[in-house]
């Protein structure tokens, strides 16, 4: 008879990367990564099937969309194949629509735990996930009970993403909590470095395959750690594992899980980061968008043409960017106030950015945010901003005083501010600005109460 498997609840941040996009491809050099206090919430109770029934089924739901369920059957696949899962349709007249991070977060982690548990104690699941309402700047509604988490009232693919990195922070909560749940507390531990170590590496793993591409990994690195210096792992390591239902891929997920025989040489430095008791990130999103991979593509396909120029760049701007860790570590120890210093690593930074920009022919910093940032600077109480991660016309990150009037004239300033996309290919999009909630939290996942989400997981 296999034991009852208890409820479990786990939590991973969103992410900015305030200062290292691009550089932090590279394991030349490093990226200055911020976790976000918006989370995104994964909750896991065991499924009751009617008596007699044997399902193998796991049922995942995002209540807080319209329509968002997806079920999932999961066998064992011969030759160490792992734990396959195909989605079963919810009624015949319902289109099947896929959740690739869902799935392959599923399959990855479920055949991690068929190495240490017996395929018939992986049983049925419920799975909620709950997101924090700024990673999609859709309009929500308060539900009934009051709950922190909001009811956006939409289909997910509709919802409009603020580009916190749901998806990492998804998969990162995901895979903790099934984990969590299935494993007995002496093979999966949360609290521990072993254990956060082995969830990185399982996470990273699967969200690359969902994504189709190794990128930093700096957003699922956020997720497990929290704010941190990162520098990232190195891109073979994750060439060779193959994927669900291939010749041995649960021998060769345990070990580069586990790492036996396999060195991850991911650095995580979190006394490097910090921010000053009396400031705090804000984040802006701008309502249009630049596509990350294609930006991405023409940084370094300029490196690869000019390396002689990105490298002078590249290494200046990383001198730069470890001065604005640096000088962001000394004020919070010194408890200063003084941000003279401070105010000057961000213009240093931006205009190397702007020189790249300018190089590389991609709007890293376009005119248009340049305005932006250069408008919000001059507000009293904001110390400075930059474009965060790959930039373009996404969003902004300030550094402003912990003040409520600091805020509010912040608020005054973007209310009628349109940034307006592509003007010099002729393709306008006018995009709003919006401050979100949002402020840097330095903790990363954790295990959360799991009745603290009332309504939005019980009656499923
Ligand atoms: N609340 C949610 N429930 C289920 N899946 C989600 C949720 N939020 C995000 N996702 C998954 O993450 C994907 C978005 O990831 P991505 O495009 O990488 O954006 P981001 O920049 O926010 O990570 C969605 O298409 C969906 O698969
Ligand atoms: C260019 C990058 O170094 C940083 C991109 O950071 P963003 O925060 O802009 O990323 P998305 O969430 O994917 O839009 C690419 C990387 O590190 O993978």
């Amino acid at each position: 008879m296999a034991a009852a498997l208890s409820r479990k609840a786990v939590s991973a941040p969103g992410k900015v990367l305030l200062a290292g996009g691009y550089l932090v491809l590279d394991r030349e050099h490093t990226g200055l990564v911020f976790g976000l206090d918006a989370r995104i919430h994964v909750h896991i109770e065991p499924l009751q099937t009617s008596q007699g029934v044997v399902l193998s089924e796991i049922i995942v739901k995002s209540p807080q969309f319209l329509n968002a369920n997806w079920e999932y059957g999961y066998r064992l696949t011969e030759g160490e194949g792992g734990i396959a899962v195909t989605q079963l349709r919810v009624s015949v007249d319902d289109p099947l629509l896929r959740n690739p991070f869902v799935e392959t977060a599923l399959s990855y982690a479920l055949t991690y735990i068929s190495t240490s548990l017996p395929h018939h104690l992986i049983q049925p699941a419920s799975i909620s996930i709950i997101a924090d309402t700024d990673y999609y700047s859709q309009p929500a509604k308060r539900s009934a009970s009051n709950s922190r988490f909001l009811n956006f009232d939409v289909p997910l693919w509709d919802a409009h993403k603020t580009g916190l990195g749901s998806s990492a922070a998804l998969v990162t909560a995901f895979t903790g909590a099934l984990l969590a749940h299935y494993l007995p507390k002496s093979r999966f531990d949360l609290t521990t470095d072993t254990g956060r170590q082995r969830l990185h590496n399982l996470s990273q793993a699967a969200h690359c395959a969902a994504q189709g591409k190794v990128g930093s990994g700096f957003d699922v690195a956020s997720a497990v750690y929290g704010s941190c210096l990162y520098k990232r792992f190195s891109p073979s390591i994750l060439q060779s594992h193959g994927e669900p239902g291939t010749p041995l891929f649960s021998k060769k997920l345990k070990a580069l899980v586990d790492e036996n025989g396999v060195k991850w040489d991911t650095e995580i430095v979190k006394s490097a980061v910090d921010i000053p008791k009396g400031l705090r990130l804000v984040m802006c999103d701008v309502d249009c968008g630049s596509k990350t991979p294609g930006m991405v593509k023409k940084v370094l396909q300029w490196r690869k043409e000019k390396p002689e120029e990105a490298e002078k760049i590249w290494s200046e701007l990383q001198k730069r960017n470890d001065g604005l860790a640096a000088e962001l570590v000394r004020l919070s120890k010194s408890n200063s106030t003084e941000y003279s210093e401070l105010r000057e690593c961000i213009a240093r930074i931006r205009a190397l950015i702007r020189e790249m920009s300018e190089a590389s022919g991609v709007p890293i910093e376009p005119e248009e945010q340049t305005q932006l940032l250069d408008t919000c600077s001059k507000i009293p109480g904001v110390v400075g901003g930059v474009v965060p991660g790959a930039g373009g016309y996404d969003a902004v990150s300030l550094l402003v005083e912990n003040k409520p009037d600091v805020i509010e004239s912040i608020k005054k300033a973007l209310a009628d501010w349109k940034v307006n996309e592509g003007v010099d290919t002729g393709a306008v999009t006018i995009g709003k600005v919006s401050m979100l909630g949002v402020r840097e939290e330095m903790e990363g996942v954790r295990l959360e109460d799991p009745t603290m989400y009332g309504e939005w997981v019980e009656g499923h």
